[in-house]
């Protein structure tokens, strides 16, 4: 199994790839942390404290993750795209773990890899999996979309571990697109937390997201009962409840008055809902459905004051639920 790239989340699978005695190829961008993992069995820059299996073998040549039978791709999702152009073509399985939209051309995850390697089946994992939790072992489900159920279960079977349970499905737009979304919607709930607008506005949001999330994905071609399991509403709620989440984390700074800008030019790990929010927002208007919490992130990633944004949420006309 091959792991593309070496933040949080793939040092994580590599983990799990690793948890059944396989050996995992991990290739990072970065020589400095290629050289660091294999010496150390350790990824100090993203996941300190947790020691990696000895069977993971980190690389900084795609040619050397080409040829393993499947490859979890673990990119931030705006550098996908480059990262597998530079990957051989091998036609091997691609599942994809990153969670986003491509910006300028509004293409879901599948939509790129599928573009980029033609030949190769494109599966989707996503779920509720904070990377360090999953690293330590502890238990979790995910999703993993395929399109073809024979693929499917095959990677099912070899992904498992006693701790990381994957239910197939055949979903893989339902399955991108709770994650995507799920995202944006973090930030939110962080800014209802950081404003201290209270637990009751937290679950509405929730539960309003939800909605929002369950109109886009439909328009799209994803299925209802996908969008409501692990990769939709599951990791929404992991999302929305927990400092842990990166989104969640810069929507609470904003919301006690900090300018998004600066939170995230401090960064060095990825907050996706930050890039996917406005590419959500120009795919949902482009498709006439209305996602007004996404909207308001919008104005809030851009700057706008927390007490005007959140106001004219509020003072929307009322409708039936
Ligand atoms: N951390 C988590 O708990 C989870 C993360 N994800 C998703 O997985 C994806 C990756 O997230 P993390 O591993 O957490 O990110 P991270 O912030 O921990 O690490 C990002 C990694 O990507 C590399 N990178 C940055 N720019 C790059 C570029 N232009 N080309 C190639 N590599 C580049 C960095 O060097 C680093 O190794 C994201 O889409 C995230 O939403 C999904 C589930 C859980
Ligand atoms: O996707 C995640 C958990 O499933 C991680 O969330 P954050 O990127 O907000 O940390």
């Amino acid at each position: 199994m091959g792991v593309i790239g070496a933040g949080a989340w793939g040092t994580a699978l590599a983990q799990v790839a690793a948890a059944n005695g396989h050996e995992v190829r991990l290739w990072a961008r970065d020589a400095g942390l290629v050289a660091a993992i294999n010496d150390r069995h350790e990824n100090a820059a993203y996941l300190p404290g947790i020691p990696m299996s000895p069977l993971i073998r980190a690389t900084g040549d795609l040619a050397h993750v080409a040829a393993a039978e499947a490859n979890l791709i673990v990119t931030p999702a705006q550098a996908m795209r480059a990262v597998l152009a530079d990957l051989p073509q091998h036609g091997h399985p691609l599942i994809l773990c990153c969670k986003g939209i491509e910006a300028g051309t509004h293409l879901l995850m599948s939509e790129v890899a599928q573009a980029v390697h033609p030949a190769s089946p494109v599966l989707v994992l996503s779920g509720p999996t904070f990377a360090a939790e999953v690293a330590r072992g502890l238990p979790t489900a995910v999703t993993l979309a395929s399109a073809d159920a024979a693929t499917g279960r095959a990677l099912t079977a070899r992904i498992a571990a006693p701790h990381f349970r994957p239910y197939a499905s055949n979903d893989v737009i339902g399955a991108e697109i709770g994650g995507a979304v799920k995202n944006v919607l973090a930030i939110a709930c962080g800014v209802i937390a950081g404003a201290g607008l209270g637990e009751n506005a937290r679950a509405a949001l929730i539960a309003r997201g939800f909605a929002e999330m369950t109109r886009f994905g439909l328009a799209k071609g994803a299925r209802a009962e996908t969008l409501a399991g692990l990769s939709g509403l599951g990791d929404l709620v992991l999302t929305c409840s927990s400092t842990a989440s990166r989104n969640f984390s810069l929507g609470m700074g904003i919301g006690g008055g900090e300018q998004a800008a600066a939170l995230l030019a401090n960064r060095r790990t990825v907050a996706e809902g930050a890039h996917t929010a406005p590419v959500l927002r120009d795919a949902a208007r482009a498709i006439g459905v209305e996602m007004p919490i996404t909207e308001a992130v919008c104005r809030l990633l851009a700057g706008d004051a927390v007490h005007d944004v959140i106001g004219a949420l509020l003072a929307r006309p009322l409708r039936g639920e």
